[in-house]
């Protein structure tokens, strides 16, 4: 089982200065040694938890055809469908049937079901609130100030996407796959699941292993534009997702970046501060990111192509 630090988001947005400061470095420390951490407190209620998870189900059991037409080919698809099993490049196969909806600026919903719509667009509003403070306490614990970031990223009138991962029950550990070893690419991700069917694992020191959900928690992963923005110093998770042998699996995913048409930097107070004076990125619009990750999609590949050096 993977180990994880535990945040305690009521002592962000509510504690008392200390207690916000203790989080703020509690946050850094992990977003640069595991590149994810746990969330507790973080005020989604547990009825919305459990709409939006039954949203999804309720999608995935639609007919086929009436799934059809959101069976998008199309990388900008804001409604994009896929389901049963696709194969790698180099032969290995994985399963899962998803759903990945535009949420931010705007709301693209499948006509189906009919209250998918109003439930993603709250469950949207709430993480974006929460992805918002966890950034403000990631760029303090770099020391910048938020309007510097604002500055060259705005991430309020960013981009957001929900997916909904539904996987079947397969042979167990090691033997099939959900998803095959990746890195998210946005700044932040949010992951949430209902019950304690496990497969999510996370790559660590040489090591995949598996983590264990804290009921009522959100996991929240450090993604690409987060490791270059931070010019390295926080690192993306690279993580996969394994068939749990006796149960089908559902999970909740929402990730948070800026526009699409900003040019994502290594932040060059970060480049100035570490020493070498160089960044270790070059600077790529994200919507060019997304494309260079839809053809280099495994391990971080992508990242690894605009990385200027080894960090
Ligand atoms: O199913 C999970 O726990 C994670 C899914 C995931 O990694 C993704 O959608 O990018
Ligand atoms: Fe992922």
């Amino acid at each position: 089982m993977a180990e994880m630090t535990t945040v305690d988001f009521s002592q962000l947005t509510c504690g008392t200065r200390d207690e916000r400061s203790k989080i703020v470095r509690e946050i850094g420390r992990a977003c640069e040694e595991r590149g994810f951490f746990a969330l507790v407190n973080h005020g989604v209620p547990a009825s919305l938890r459990a709409a939006v998870t039954a949203a999804m189900e309720d999608f995935f059991a639609l007919p086929a055809e009436e799934r059809e037409e959101y069976m998008g080919k199309q990388l900008f698809d804001p409604i994009r469908h896929g389901a049963g099993r696709t194969l790698t490049a180099d032969g290995f196969e994985y399963r899962r049937d998803f759903l990945r909806i535009f949420v931010h600026p705007t709301l693209h919903s499948p006509v189906k079901p009919l209250h998918f719509s109003a439930i993603c667009e709250e469950y949207g509003r709430k993480t974006r609130e929460i992805a918002h403070e966890l950034l403000r306490a990631i760029w303090e614990s770099l020391d910048l100030e938020e309007g510097f970031v604002g500055a060259i990223m705005d991430v309020r009138s960013g981009h957001q996407i929900l997916i909904g991962n539904s996987y079947p029950s397969g042979p167990g550990p090691n033997l099939g796959l959900g998803l095959p070893a990746h890195s998210d690419i946005a700044l932040l991700s949010i992951v949430m699941q209902e019950g304690s069917t496990s497969g999510l694992q996370v790559f660590h020191q040489g090591h995949w292993n598996l983590i264990e959900f804290i009921p009522d928690s959100l996991l929240v992963h450090v993604g690409d534009l987060l490791e270059i923005v931070s010019n390295g110093k926080y690192k993306s998770l690279l993580h996969r997702v394994t068939l749990n042998s006796t149960s089908a699996r559902m999970s909740i995913v929402t990730a948070i970046g800026p526009n699409p048409e900003d040019r994502v930097v290594p932040l060059p107070e970060l480049v100035r501060g570490s020493g070498s004076s160089s960044a270790k990125f070059r600077s790529i619009k994200y919507i060019e990111f997304v494309e260079l990750t839809a053809r280099n999609p495994f391990d971080k590949a992508a990242l690894n192509l605009v990385r200027l050096c080894d960090v």
